[in-house]
């Protein structure tokens, strides 16, 4: 079966979910808070408890990979399971694996994120463009053909990103603003949006001016920071303007820290879905 875009896709569930994007980020401190072993069963019972809570309610659940990597095989065999079961509750998965290499080892990369063959198919993966823009065709273009999504690191939420992100190039435009480019001819034409997207954090603030950064790709905008490092909802439009109705915001340790009670998960969840809600409505005039 040959899934429909992911950004026709993601469009359909933030119009229907809301646009919030949880992350199920596994850290060591967690897991103790949550008073759990540090272990294989920590992690399973923990990843299963976030996907039980809310794969069924948020538009999409962002899994860190490198949470389960650290446990060796069997922490991959969590990860794939949690991939499947939040996709058979309806939820998109985004692997955020941040993967970049030279276009022939991309090819392996793509492989195993976005061919549905994989056992870790996902819906869309997170990418960094460290390599050249160009090494990540073969992302790229699986996507196309498999139905899925890309996210390119574009303006990172951490303040050491502005070193290689601002840096201007030849021709005068910041590395930031040539990602965006890119991704703005990949989505070209597409409707309602293109499954190419950015990661633009929502820490960002002024910043944001000082990158030359032109925010309309006509794709998705996945804005991590929210809560643990400090950003709000209420700050989405101030920093993504019009933008703001094409931003997938990200909070991760600000939802999880309230588990393992499932209906403290869910009602933390839903209180930054009402925030980023209100947030979009207050900011985004073109909203529909
Ligand atoms: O690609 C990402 O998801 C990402 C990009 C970025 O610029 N900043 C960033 O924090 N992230 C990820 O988003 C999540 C943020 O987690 P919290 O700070 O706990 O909400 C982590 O999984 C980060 O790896």
């Amino acid at each position: 079966m040959t899934l429909e875009p992911f950004g026709t896709r993601l469009r359909r569930a933030m119009d229907e979910r809301g646009p919030l994007c949880v992350g199920i980020d596994p850290h060591a401190s967690l897991l103790a808070d949550w008073g759990l072993s540090d272990d294989i069963v920590g992690l399973e019972r923990f990843t299963h408890t976030v996907v039980e809570a809310l794969a069924d309610r948020v538009a999409v659940l962002k899994p860190q990979s490198a949470f389960f990597e650290r446990f060796g095989s069997r922490g991959i065999a969590v990860l794939e399971r949690a991939v499947a079961d939040a996709r058979e509750a309806g939820a998109l998965v985004l692997m955020d694996a941040k993967r970049g290499d030279i276009g022939s080892t991309m090819a392996a990369y793509a492989a195993t994120y976005l061919d549905p063959a994989s056992p870790l198919f996902s819906d869309a993966v997170t990418v960094s463009p460290y390599l050249g823009y160009g090494s990540l065709r073969p992302a790229l273009d699986l996507a196309r053909e498999s139905g899925t999504g890309v996210f390119v690191l574009a303006l990172t939420s951490n303040p050491e990103g502005a070193e290689v992100q601002h840096a201007v190039r030849a021709g005068g435009a910041s590395v930031a603003a040539t990602m965006l480019d890119h991704l703005r001819a990949e989505n070209a034409g597409a409707a309602p949006m293109g499954s190419y997207g950015a990661v633009v954090g929502a820490t960002l603030g002024d910043s944001l001016a000082a990158a030359g950064a032109d925010l309309a790709i006509n794709g998705p905008l996945l804005a991590p920071g929210i809560g643990a490092q400090g950003a709000t909802a209420a700050d989405l439009p101030k920093v993504f303007g019009a933008a703001v109705r094409d931003v997938v915001p990200n909070v991760s340790r600000g939802v999880l820290r309230h588990g393992p009670d499932v209906a403290a998960l869910r009602e933390s969840a839903g209180r930054f879905a009402d925030e980023v809600r209100a947030a979009v409505e207050s900011g985004g005039p073109t909203a529909g």
